[in-house]
């Protein structure tokens, strides 16, 4: 093989408790996750010598050089390849850039967790589990949760993962106001770092058994997050008014989502909220159901 490509799906945070925090400053999340049918595409070939080409609605201001997360995966899984002795031949990259950039979504996590997927393949890399893990924890607390994409709870920092297979899939609007947020600066402005951790989940697939343990849950980025981006409030409301049954914002925002009883409920949602807000990243989607193998 020597080419290949992969689709580097948006994460949402449905719940996101953070209940302490390590000496080294990162804090401890207990965090509800699960991955989107669309996102990011980071294709790779073969190539004389390495390249990097970025395209997609949201490419712009992006950085192209070695701190792209895309390049990072590369960088970090070339050398780890050549310490163990194997050959990581150059390869042209390209990243297709579909999600909004520093959006709680995971955009640049789940690229870089798609590069490595890809570059494995185009490699032969083999390697197991726990060492990949280790791996995409180098690159950020995100990666490992998107590098295995499916439905889980993600504890530590965000790299113990808990598989939940019973959660369905999803309809969800996710909206965001594309206004870029740091999320160390979300985690600092946080008064409160000992909150209590997400309630035990659902054993049953039931939507409305879902639904009902999502209401009683919380993301607690979203209050420091509200000082820094206002649209947030607006947003939510604009959600509900679409016929929403739960919205939140995910990871350190500014993305929200609202939960849909149908696919046909968000797409409706998704033209008014587009029509309303034309500036706006608003965008219908099913997320992987947690059976699904
Ligand atoms: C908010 C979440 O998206 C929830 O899934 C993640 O916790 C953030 O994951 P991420 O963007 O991959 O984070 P990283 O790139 O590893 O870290 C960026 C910065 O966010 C802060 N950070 C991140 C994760 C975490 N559990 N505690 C933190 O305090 C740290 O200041 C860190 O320097
Ligand atoms: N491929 C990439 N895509 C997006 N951002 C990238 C990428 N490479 C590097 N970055 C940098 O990472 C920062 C965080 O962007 P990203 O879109 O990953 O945030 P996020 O969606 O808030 O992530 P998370 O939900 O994991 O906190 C950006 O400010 C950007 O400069």
């Amino acid at each position: 093989m020597d080419q290949t490509a992969e689709i580097a799906p948006a994460k949402i945070n449905l719940a996101l408790h953070v209940i302490g925090q390590r000496a080294d400053g990162y804090h401890l999340i207990d965090s509800l996750v699960t991955f989107a049918d669309r996102g990011d595409r980071v294709s790779a070939r073969i190539a004389d010598a390495d390249a990097f080409m970025l395209s997609g609605p949201f490419s712009g201001g992006l950085e192209t050089d070695g701190n792209n997360l895309t390049l990072k995966a590369r960088d970090l899984l070339r050398a780890t390849v050549i310490e163990a002795g194997g050959a990581a031949p150059p390869v042209a990259l390209h990243l297709e850039k579909n999600l909004p950039v520093a959006a709680g979504i995971g955009g640049g996590s789940a690229d870089a967790a798609a590069t490595l997927r890809a570059l494995m393949r185009l490699w032969n890399v083999e390697s197991d589990a726990e060492a990949l893990g280790a791996l995409a924890l180098r690159l950020g607390a995100d990666v490992p949760m998107c590098l295995a994409g499916r439905p889980a709870v993600a504890r530590g920092i965000g790299e113990k993962l808990t598989p939940a297979p019973s959660l369905p899939s999803l309809h969800l609007l996710l909206v965001n106001p594309l206004k870029p947020v740091s999320t160390p600066d979300i985690f600092r402005r946080l008064d409160r770092r000992d909150n209590p951790p997400m309630d035990a989940l659902p054993g049953s697939f039931s939507l409305p058994d879902w639904s009902e343990f999502l209401a009683g849950q919380r993301n607690d980025l979203e209050a420091p997050a509200r000082q820094c981006v206002p649209e947030i409030g607006i947003i939510q409301t604009l959600l509900r008014l679409t016929g929403a049954q739960l919205c939140r914002m995910s990871g350190s925002g500014a993305t929200c989502f609202g939960l849909y009883e149908s696919r046909e409920a968000a797409r409706a949602a998704e033209r008014n909220l587009r029509t309303a807000q034309p500036g706006w990243f608003v965008e219908a989607l099913t997320t992987v159901s947690g059976d699904e193998t």
